[in-house]
């Protein structure tokens, strides 16, 4: 039977600042059978997108990202805060809807025209899925495609990428 993946997420508000609703993917990761459900759905839309790699952003993405990956038998690269990968990075920076933050990816974490998914537990503006599919690109990927338990539709983040192909297993409209 299919899940309800909203039953496992949970909205707490004005957390961490006034006026943001914060989707809490934890009960998912809590309970083995939805994880592995929802793992399993983004695996499928990954394999479905031809992905030869998966990228997560740090660091829901890693939870998000990594098994994704594993199910699918491909690598994982992460995308990481700044000052934490050792060797040579490309650096973007942007905005959330609480904040501001950059990520790095080591150089050579690409190969040269290989097929990317990204994965990520939620899009609210899409500032972190635009910074890593910036760097992504740099490193001479072709992005095919991100996946996300979770939508905030009202921040429009999907109007800002009109060549990916974006996948969210639950979608939120306002509360
Ligand atoms: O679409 P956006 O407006 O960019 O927001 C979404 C991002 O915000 C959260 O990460 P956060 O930067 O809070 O870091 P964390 O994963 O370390 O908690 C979330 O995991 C996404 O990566
Ligand atoms: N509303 C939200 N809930 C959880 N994570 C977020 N990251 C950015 N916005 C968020």
């Amino acid at each position: 039977m299919a899940i309800d993946f909203k039953k496992y997420i949970a909205s707490i508000k004005d957390f961490p600042n006034e006026g943001i609703i914060f989707r809490d993917i934890t009960p998912i990761l809590q309970n083995g059978t939805a994880y592995r459900a929802a793992t399993h759905e983004l695996a499928e839309f990954a394999k479905s997108k031809g992905a030869e790699v998966i990228v997560g952003p740090e660091a829901r993405g890693f939870i998000v990202g990594c098994p994704v990956a594993n199910e699918l038998g491909i690598g994982f690269v992460p995308a990481r805060k700044p000052h934490k990968l050792p060797r040579a990075v490309k650096k973007a920076s942007y905005d959330l809807e609480y904040g501001s933050n950059s990520l790095e990816m080591h150089i050579d974490a690409i190969k040269p025209g290989q097929k990317v998914v990204i994965c990520d537990d939620l899009m609210a503006t899409a500032g972190t899925l635009h910074a890593t599919v910036k760097l992504v690109k740099e490193l001479g990927g072709e992005v095919v495609g991100a996946a996300f338990y979770v939508e905030l539709v009202d921040l429009k983040g999907v109007e800002k990428f009109s060549d990916i192909d974006i996948y969210s297993l639950v979608k939120y409209h306002g509360e």
